[in-house]
């Protein structure tokens, strides 16, 4: 019996999410959350003839507390897509301001209703708001730092499609060959391609600024999105395939199910709490990074050291470049926290 509960769920990446995980047999409840539509949503997925019992959850007020903990209740698994998208012109820094919100309400209610779930964090900024959920899942005394994840998942999809594009190669056979780690934002977003011998001597037989504009455009995929969608949002099906596909790894944590590949998905997690503090010190002590984690039962076992996978100088110094831009936002979120009443 495992519980999926997602908050903002009748969003643009929450309906596509929704149907992928109604669609997964080993998931028996779908709670799907939204400050609107959310009771259309889990009507029209429940006609799907697949096990989850699909229940929407509106709240009935602008006060009411009790539905959104009615529909966290039990989750072994939250997801959380919940909040405003970009605007051609704007940075995902320029969501802070609304979305810290939404994520600090969402997580003090599944600390509450659910503290033993795996929290997946989608809502920009990421490099942000995972350390808002950090923080309110501390101050609440039930933060387990090897079950909350921020998903960054979108960016290693981009980087097989990009790559499989550019040498020649189905994207799909480059899951687990190729990784992104650091966070989800422009050049905080570092892909590292040359641990693997053969794409290495691929890539190294490309023109040199073809390599370059391939890091630009997994940094930067999020905003061709935006100005292709002119207004109307940001990625919401990719993202929605990627969310599943994070969800889906959990979930398969959750039933033993052995990992397929030999570099497994990365996520942004606590590097403290997940045991990987000389990681942080080597870094220069951001508290979280993105890096390939290796699952058990819905939490975090252990981690790859994402310099084991680094191979050129160039690599190197993306990641230091990401640190930088990563620490600031760590203490925005944090200092977001600090002084609030939950
Ligand atoms: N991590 C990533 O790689 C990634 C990729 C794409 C988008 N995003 C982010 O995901 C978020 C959602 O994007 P979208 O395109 O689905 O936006 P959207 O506007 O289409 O959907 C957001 C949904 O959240 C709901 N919502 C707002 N406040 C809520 C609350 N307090 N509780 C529950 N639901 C609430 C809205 O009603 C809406 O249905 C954005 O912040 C976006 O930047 C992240
Ligand atoms: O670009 C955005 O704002 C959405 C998302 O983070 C993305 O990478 O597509």
């Amino acid at each position: 019996m495992t519980k999926v509960t997602v908050c903002g769920a009748a969003g643009g990446i929450g309906q596509p999410l929704s149907m992928l995980l109604k669609l997964n047999a080993q998931v028996s409840q779908l709670a799907l959350y939204d400050i609107v539509n959310a009771a259309g949503v889990a009507a029209d997925l429940s006609h799907i003839n697949t096990p989850a019992q699909v229940v929407g959850y509106l709240p009935k007020s602008k006060d009411d507390k009790d539905t959104i903990k009615e529909a966290l209740k039990g989750s072994d698994l939250v997801v959380i897509p919940a909040g405003v998208p970009r605007k051609p012109g704007m940075t995902r820094a320029d969501l802070f301001n609304i979305n810290a919100l939404i994520v600090r309400d969402l997580v003090a209610n599944a600390a509450q209703a659910c503290p033993q779930a795996a929290i997946l964090i989608i809502s920009n900024p990421v490099n942000a708001t995972v350390a808002i959920a950090a923080a309110v899942l501390k101050k609440l005394g039930v933060f387990n730092p090897r079950k909350l994840f921020g998903v960054t998942t979108l960016d290693s999809v981009r980087a097989e499609t990009f790559l499989g594009g550019l040498i020649g190669e189905d994207p799909a056979s480059l899951k687990g060959k190729i990784s992104v780690v650091g966070g989800h934002s422009g050049d905080t977003i570092v892909p590292l391609i040359h641990f693997d011998k053969t794409i290495a001597a691929k890539v190294k037989a490309l023109p040199e600024q073809a390599y370059k504009d391939f890091v630009h455009r997994v940094q930067f995929g999020g905003d061709e999105v935006v100005k292709a969608k002119n207004g109307a949002g940001s990625a919401t099906l990719s993202m929605a395939y990627a969310g599943y596909r994070f969800s889906e790894y959990v979930l398969n944590s959750l039933a033993n199910k052995e990992i397929p590949f030999s570099i497994p998905e990365s996520s942004y997690v606590h590097l403290l709490g997940i045991g990987a503090s000389s990681l942080s010190q080597k870094l220069g002590g951001p508290e979280f990074f993105s890096v390939p984690v290796i699952l058990r039962n819905g939490q975090v076992q252990s981690s790859l050291d994402p310099f084991s996978l680094v191979q050129t100088e160039q690599e190197k110094q993306m990641i230091e470049t990401a640190v930088k831009g990563l620490l600031t936002s760590i203490s925005q979120g944090t200092s977001f926290v600090e002084g609030l009443k939950l």
